[in-house]
């Protein structure tokens, strides 16, 4: 019995990569056991996060992004991947101006450039940080500059948790997986661990919830930015390196958080869905 082919793109933000699946012409049974089991490094194609582009009902939007881990939970934001799709769809309409729906509202996207090998530069408004504690959200009223957690991280909502911790020392971050399930974070939350270098410069690393260390994670640089900004630590504008490279944040005066970094497509392919479990 021979199955259908499903597209799919490979594309990646600093290393941190995505399998992209359209269902704009009609959704695929894709349940959280068949994207863990796709996103598989061994048995699987192999990403840190799944993504999938469907018909939004806003029409100022070009598609609804949805964003997924790598143990099939569902994120309400991911920034390297919104760079990326913003890239694909930029060249599919042939327009640098974009915008489109995720769970955590409308973004707006502008790609700078772009190289003949499949590379783009692209800033995405990634809209506002949200920073009341039922926002993040967190299991109890708390101060969110100063958790009450040993290294008293700066915690915030991207559309997504992430609790910011400020290190002298990045081995501090294999405290990443014991964070990410501390009852004070309901949902669980990504854990970033930044140095800061200079006012305008910081080293990053992040144990990102459902997916373990990736090598950028570009929600947490914003969340970092905006955590060392509040806590007096660092400027508004900063470039954040990460193990794949550096992107530039920017918590700008409107309230909101523009990210400006690299977008590639890896690859293109086919997979036959129903061989990985549902
Ligand atoms: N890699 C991401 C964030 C992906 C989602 C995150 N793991 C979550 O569960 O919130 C990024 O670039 O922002």
């Amino acid at each position: 019995m021979s199955h259908m082919k499903t597209f799919f793109h490979k594309m990646h933000g600093l290393g941190n990569d995505f399998v992209i699946i359209d269902e704009r012409s009609g959704s695929f049974d894709l349940t959280p056991t068949r994207i863990a089991s796709l996103a598989g490094r061994r048995r699987g194609i192999g990403c840190d996060q799944f993504v999938t582009l469907s018909a939004s009902s806003d029409d100022k939007a070009a598609v609804f992004v949805r964003f997924f881990n790598p143990d099939g939970s569902e994120a309400g934001a991911c920034g390297n991947a919104s760079r990326c799709v913003a890239s694909l769809l930029g060249q599919e309409r042939d327009t640098d101006s974009l915008t489109f729906e995720t769970r955590n509202g409308l973004l707006k996207a502008e790609v700078l450039s772009r190289d003949a090998l499949g590379g783009a530069v692209v800033t995405v408004d990634m809209g506002c940080p949200q920073t009341d504690w039922q926002a993040v959200p967190l299991a109890k009223p708390a101060d969110t500059l100063r958790l009450p957690l040993a290294g008293e991280p700066a915690a915030l909502s991207m559309g997504n948790p992430h609790a910011t911790f400020f290190v002298e020392d990045l081995s501090e971050a294999e405290r990443g997986p014991t964070l990410e399930v501390d009852p004070i974070f309901p949902d669980r939350a990504n854990i970033g661990f930044a140095r800061i270098d200079a006012p305008d410069r910081m080293r990053l690393r992040v144990w990102e919830r459902g997916a373990g260390f990736t090598l950028a994670c570009g929600s947490g640089a914003c969340a970092a930015v905006v955590n060392a900004a509040r806590r007096g630590l660092g400027e508004r504008r900063m470039t954040v390196e990460v193990d794949g490279g550096e992107m530039v944040i920017a918590w700008d005066a409107n309230d909101h958080v523009l990210m400006t970094g690299p977008a590639q497509l890896a690859f293109e392919g086919t997979v036959d869905l129903e061989a990985y479990p549902k």
